[in-house]
């Protein structure tokens, strides 16, 4: 029989058809689909992934919305990022449809790297579920109010005098770090963010072989290493308890089945979760009472005003309380004026948005730039009017008077907000009631140095860049105060360690 024959000019036909096609879709990934909001212009493959900054992006993000409107779109490869640069998207969106909006993208680095048993990058599994349970009664405002009070106030008598504590690791595993050096100080250097391959956005680097791709081989180093952390902390609380000694911490209350545990975790499972709450905590504590520190010596006006307030309620015999929040309303506007005008970290969420895979990213910074006016000015004052804490904010329906994002929104909304209000008020509190803060003297110039608010580290949460200040106690009486204080927690403190 007689084969079929085509005559060559149908081969070539043929060819530059599949070529031309194959050109065409090659053009068109990376390109922004008709429906999707506006965005910067996109480049073949690329889409807007060369446009986006090594640094300060969260600035970029602000250009991008003044540009493009409040919600506007990025492509990065075939992903999609929606933009949500504006309090109704992210009311509509993230908190009232927050039972769908409640995932995180898909990162095939992150699940290595966290082996997919941090709280904070989880999907939204019955394992996260379970975690953020646990953590939320936990972090509930009764539970710090009645098991934590005692140890968080002996720990800013220390403070005062010694400005390195991380008061977390009491209240997750029973242990306080006396030192910086000490392994409960050293925990989240481990953990630095690394860079790796945007698979999920071009899926052909998925087919790179691991030899040339070291960033595949430190997402399991990253998780075996954290891990081993985790576990290690585990073991130590274990060990301590086999020697009789139970304390009240989160770590305890698990072992002992005191909490009840919707889904079981495994070994890994247990001691991740704790490290990731633990995470969470440490460097956004941090990041934010380094950010008051600087703020207020940078402004002394905002350090005065609130002195004459803390000299009214407390005199110079005592330091400020927790329990004195409402006749102190000042110190929580200055909470709330630092994480607005320094945010430490945007917001990254899934859902089912058109398109499916679409993330959406609130991008906190820009988003408190928009809302308020004389945005880059630190102003306390601005939060007279909002003299509740930060999650009264946020779960009002009110979205139009929210304080602040730098919590996040929706069920992802930070966990440890009812902590973290409460530390950063306590540090507020009892700095300004006992020091002034300035900047630093050149001996041999004489001259003041120049705080730089805007020198910021880059990273997954941003910090403020090293810097000194001089910090003096306002009076010998307050001084001695502060000694005293010290002396009548330090026995208590030591059971802790
Ligand atoms: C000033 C201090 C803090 C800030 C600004 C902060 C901010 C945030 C933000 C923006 C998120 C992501 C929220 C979202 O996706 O919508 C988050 C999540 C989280 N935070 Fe905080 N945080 C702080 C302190 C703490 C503390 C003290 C703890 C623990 C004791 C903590 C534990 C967590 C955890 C576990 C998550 C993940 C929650 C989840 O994905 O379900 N944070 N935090």
């Amino acid at each position: 029989m007689e084969g079929i024959f085509f005559p060559s000019s149908v081969i070539w036909s043929i060819l530059v058809v599949l070529g031309l096609y194959l050109i065409q879709k090659l053009l068109r990934f990376g390109h922004r689909e008709k429906y999707l909001p506006p965005g910067p212009p996109t480049f073949p493959i690329l889409g807007n992934a060369h446009q986006i900054p090594a640094k300060n992006l969260f600035r970029k993000l602000k250009e991008w919305g003044d540009q493009y409107g409040p919600v506007y779109s990025l492509k990065i490869g075939q992903g999609t990022l929606i933009v949500l640069n504006d309090r109704r998207a992210v009311h509509d969106l993230i908190d009232k449809k927050s039972a769908i909006y409640s995932d995180r993208p898909l990162d095939h680095n992150v699940e290595v790297c966290m082996g997919n048993e941090n709280i904070a990058f989880l999907q939204a599994t019955p394992l996260w579920r379970a975690q953020r349970k646990i953590a939320s009664q936990n972090l509930a405002p009764r539970a710090l109010d009645d098991r934590v009070v005692r140890i968080q106030e002996a720990e800013f008598c220390q403070l005062l005098s010694d400005l390195l504590e991380t008061p977390e690791d009491v209240i997750m595993y029973g242990f306080r770090a006396p030192t910086f050096d000490n392994f409960w100080a050293t925990l989240n250097k481990a953990l630095e963010p690394g860079t790796y391959l945007p698979i999920e956005q071009f899926p052909i680097l998925r087919y790179i072989p691991d030899r040339w791709a070291p960033s595949k081989d430190r997402a399991k180093r990253a998780y075996a290493n954290s891990t081993q952390i985790w576990s290690e902390a585990r073991e130590r609380v274990a060990e301590r308890r086999r020697n009789g000694d139970e304390r009240i911490c989160l770590a305890d209350r698990l072992l002992s089945g005191e909490v009840n545990q919707d889904v079981p975790f495994s070994y890994t499972q247990f001691n991740n979760f704790l490290g990731g709450v633990h995470q969470g905590a440490a460097d956004t504590t941090l990041s934010a009472m380094l950010t008051i520190l600087l703020f207020l010596a940078k402004h002394p006006w905002v350090q005065q005003k609130a002195q004459i307030e803390l000299d009214r309620v407390c005199g110079t015999e005592r330091a400020p309380t927790w329990a004195e929040f409402k006749d102190l309303p000042y110190i929580n506007c200055i909470v709330k004026e630092c994480l607005r005008i320094r945010p430490m970290c945007d917001d990254w969420f899934d859902g089912m948005l058109i398109p499916k895979d679409a993330s959406i990213f609130i991008p906190v910074y820009a988003l408190h730039q928009n809302i308020y006016a004389d945005p880059e000015t630190f102003n306390p004052d601005r939060y007279l009017d909002h003299p509740r804490l930060a999650m009264d904010y946020a779960g009002s329906p009110d979205y139009m008077n929210r304080d602040h994002y730098s919590y996040g929104a929706g069920r992802r909304i930070c966990v440890g907000i009812h902590l973290a209000e409460r530390t950063q008020w306590r540090f507020a509190a009892r700095l300004l009631w006992a020091f002034k803060l300035e900047p630093t003297t050149d001996e041999k110039t004489g001259e003041k140095s120049v705080l730089d608010t805007e020198a910021y580290t880059e990273g997954f949460i941003r910090q403020p860049s090293p810097f000194s200040l001089k910090i003096t106690p306002r009076s010998e009486k307050q001084a001695d105060v502060i000694r005293s204080d010290f002396k009548n927690v330090e026995d208590f403190l030591k059971t802790w360690e």
